[in-house]
């Protein structure tokens, strides 16, 4: 395909996601089976542009001067790709499937790009009904923030210890540019290319042999501020696709027992493959029944128990980027619902001394700090451990310095660790129950 005619495909693809309100990977694969003479490379770089479109919708439109799928591309086209007018007149050539030439209008308004005069929610390119939220907890580096959650995300490993070391995976994978990432010692950061791709990761020998799992720096850290430790009994009570278990296993050395529950047996699926992979064997995989959904022997019983929480996943907008916009505020109110629904169930496992981990990849207050007051007033038999204290017996002081400022925890974010956003929280029980 003649890079125009990738313009126009792309151009395609937004118009199928907002019209059917569909997410951007159904409508990238169904746009590639409806065009099976596009190449491996053709569908990578149609991907990658919604992709970036998507992040700066706001402002692409806005510099655009209209929010159609065309305006948001050539938006996108000068806002994230830095193209001149002359580069974008030759893709915008209106032969051989190439979009029809820009207007007069359109070339002006492309030649000056101008967000002078943007509100925030614009300029940070997120929701307007999400701004008090967000500048409530971000104040003044509130379009900093957002901006940042609106960049390219890295793709990030994590090297599985049971199999191999970081210096040896940093060797392995050199021809992709690995480099360690900053704050967690089992990352490396492979950076995407030039025209924002991801890395050709799948077929590496590394990752076919569960050397190296893919994991965000942030979900890394946070699996990590659980401090397991080899021989407890813990439960991974959503434990999904398997992400945080497999940290844990290989935290654990193998040893001690990690229960792996969701209340969606369908999402579980994909971990049976992952841990056979990654030689994880100290992990039972509870599938939900009725009743106490296969849990039952686990109450009171469990050192710790780790909640990788149901969001709104506003800290992983950088790898979601469609998610933002079809995010309703009726979203956030179930997510709250279902967040203290966890930490009610998972207080129920705890042994006495064990502890709660506390994790959501959201940057709400809504669902991170207001959460953890709500649970700990009405359950006087925990206590929330300081910042500094939980990332010191991590092993990660540095992650003192994330501490929230609105309530006990960690906050990671794109703009502070140049991870995807995250909210860790540790709560311990006393003694007596
Ligand atoms: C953030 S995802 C988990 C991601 C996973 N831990 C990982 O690292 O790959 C949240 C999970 O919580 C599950 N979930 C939602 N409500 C739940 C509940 N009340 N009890 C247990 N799991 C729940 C969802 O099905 C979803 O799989």
């Amino acid at each position: 395909m003649i890079a125009g005619a990738r313009i126009a495909a792309a151009i395609e693809v937004l118009e199928d996601i907002d019209e059917r309100r569909r997410p951007a990977a159904d409508a990238l694969k169904d746009w590639g089976l409806a065009h099976r003479f596009a190449g491996s490379k053709d569908r990578s770089a149609i991907g990658s542009l919604v992709f970036d479109a998507l992040r700066r919708r706001a402002s692409s439109a806005f510099v655009m001067g209209e929010a159609g799928p065309r305006a948001v591309i050539l938006g996108a086209l000068r806002l994230v790709r830095g193209l001149s007018l002359e580069e974008a007149s030759a893709l915008f050539s209106g032969e051989a499937h190439a979009p029809a030439p820009m207007s007069e209008k359109e070339r002006e308004l492309f030649a000056s790009a101008s967000l002078e005069g943007a509100p925030a929610h614009v300029a940070g390119d997120f929701p307007a009904w999400l701004e008090p939220s967000f500048a409530a907890v971000f104040e003044d580096r509130l379009i900093a923030e957002t901006s940042a959650l609106a960049e390219r995300a890295p793709v990030d490993v994590r090297v599985n210890t049971l199999k191999c070391s970081r210096d040896k995976a940093l060797l392995s994978l050199a021809h992709l540019n690995a480099a360690v990432t900053p704050l967690s010692p089992l990352g490396l950061r492979l950076p995407l290319t030039p025209e924002g791709r991801n890395p050709a990761l799948a077929a590496e020998p590394d990752y076919v042999k569960g050397r190296v799992e893919v994991q965000d720096e942030g979900s890394q850290l946070a699996a990590m501020l659980a401090a397991a430790k080899p021989g407890e009994q813990v439960l991974d009570l959503c434990a999904g696709a398997g992400g945080k278990t497999l940290a844990l296993a290989a935290l654990m050395q193998n040893k001690g027992q990690i229960y792996a529950s969701d209340s969606d047996g369908r999402r579980l699926m994909p971990i049976y493959a992952r841990l056979e992979r990654a030689g994880a064997r100290n992990v039972q995989v509870r599938a939900p029944r009725r009743g106490e959904g296969g849990l039952a022997d686990l109450v009171g019983a469990c050192d710790l128990v780790m909640i990788d929480a149901p969001c709104t996943g506003t800290g992983a907008w950088r790898r979601n980027p469609d998610a933002k916009w079809r995010m309703r505020p009726g979203a956030l109110e179930q997510r709250i619902a279902d967040q203290d629904q966890t930490l009610a169930a998972a207080a129920r496992f705890v042994k006495p001394r064990g502890r709660i981990l506390y994790v959501t990849c959201s940057l709400l207050r809504e669902e991170n700090e207001d959460r953890i007051a709500a649970f700990l007033a009405i359950h006087p038999d925990f206590h929330a451990v300081g910042a500094q204290e939980m990332a010191e017996n991590a092993g990660l002081p540095q992650l003192g310095a994330f501490a929230s400022s609105m309530g006990p925890g960690v906050r990671l974010s794109p703009a502070t660790t140049g991870t995807d956003g995250f909210f860790i929280a540790l709560l311990t029980r006393s003694n007596l129950s």
